[in-house]
């Protein structure tokens, strides 16, 4: 597979606009899903193909991938993000993203790096025609509550209706409790998480974009995944999102917090 560079240029923001791609009709799914495809099933065509680097100063790269954060607004998708690409934690004034952003990071997957390009949505009412326009072209889905807010949680239904009508069908999609460092605020109880995770047959884990805790393990599990969909033949052994979060996924009580 030929080697493709990323940009300098890693971070962009997207106001709205009336020039974004439009939602394609498609299938919509009559219940809640039970299974995620397996790896004869290609996350909606193929990956992107990255732009060659103008300066020769990007990073290199065999795969791309589009990856988007939803939730409520200030559940901590942005933290979320910062976390995972600059390992900072934004603490302070909580500023809600405006439109929909961006950045890129390379990932080593098995000896092959793996670019995601991860889209951090506006979780307010008001930008939500603009995130719709988005879902399309979205390899990955990371889905966010906050743990400390109930609404947040009893959202995540009309969240999944959405990525429903809006997302490609073999979107891989994750749930996410975030903020599980807050334990004392704590209102969602985990296996109200897996219940709802089960339910729909997603992989869950609870996060802290505070800690780190277990935010690199949602995107390397989502790139591992990827990868493994646009690479290998479905008839090798093949990678198990399910299994590698249950498996690799830590708890508050460890030692990590
Ligand atoms: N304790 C704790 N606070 C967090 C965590 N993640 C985010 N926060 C705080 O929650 C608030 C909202 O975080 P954001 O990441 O901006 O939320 P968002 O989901 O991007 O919100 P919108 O952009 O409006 O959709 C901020 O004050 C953060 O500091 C976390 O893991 N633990
Ligand atoms: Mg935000």
């Amino acid at each position: 597979m030929s080697r493709k560079k990323t940009p300098k240029s890693k971070a962009g923001s997207v106001p709205a606009a009336s020039t974004l791609p439009t939602a394609a009709n498609r299938p919509r799914l009559a219940g809640p899903r039970t299974a995620r495809p397996g790896p004869e099933a290609l996350p909606n065509g193929p990956p992107q193909s990255g732009r060659p680097s103008l300066g020769g100063t990007g990073d290199f790269y065999d795969v791309a991938f589009k990856v988007m954060l939803v939730g409520d607004s200030g559940v901590g998708k942005t933290c979320l993000l910062v976390r995972f690409k600059d390992g900072a934690f934004l603490a302070g004034t909580f500023i809600s993203t405006v439109g929909i952003d961006f950045r890129n990071k390379v990932l080593d997957v098995d000896g092959m790096k793996v670019k995601l390009q991860i889209w951090d949505t506006a979780g307010q009412e008001r930008f939500r025609s603009v995130t719709h326009a988005y879902y399309r072209d979205a390899h990955a889905l990371l889905l966010l509550y906050d743990i400390t807010n109930r609404d947040s949680f009893d959202n995540i239904q009309a969240w999944l209706t959405e990525i429903q009508e809006y997302a490609q069908q073999d979107v891989v999609l994750m749930l996410l409790g975030n903020k599980v460092d807050s334990a004392q605020e704590r209102v969602v109880k985990r296996e109200d998480g897996e219940k709802l995770a089960k339910e729909y047959g997603l992989p869950f884990m609870e996060t802290s974009a505070k800690t780190g805790l277990n935010v690199d393990l949602a995107f390397t599990a989502i790139a591992k995944e990827l990868k493994q969909r646009s690479t290998q033949p479905p008839s090798e052994p093949h990678f198990r999102l399910h299994d590698y979060v249950k498996r690799e996924g830590r708890g508050v009580s460890c030692c990590r917090l």
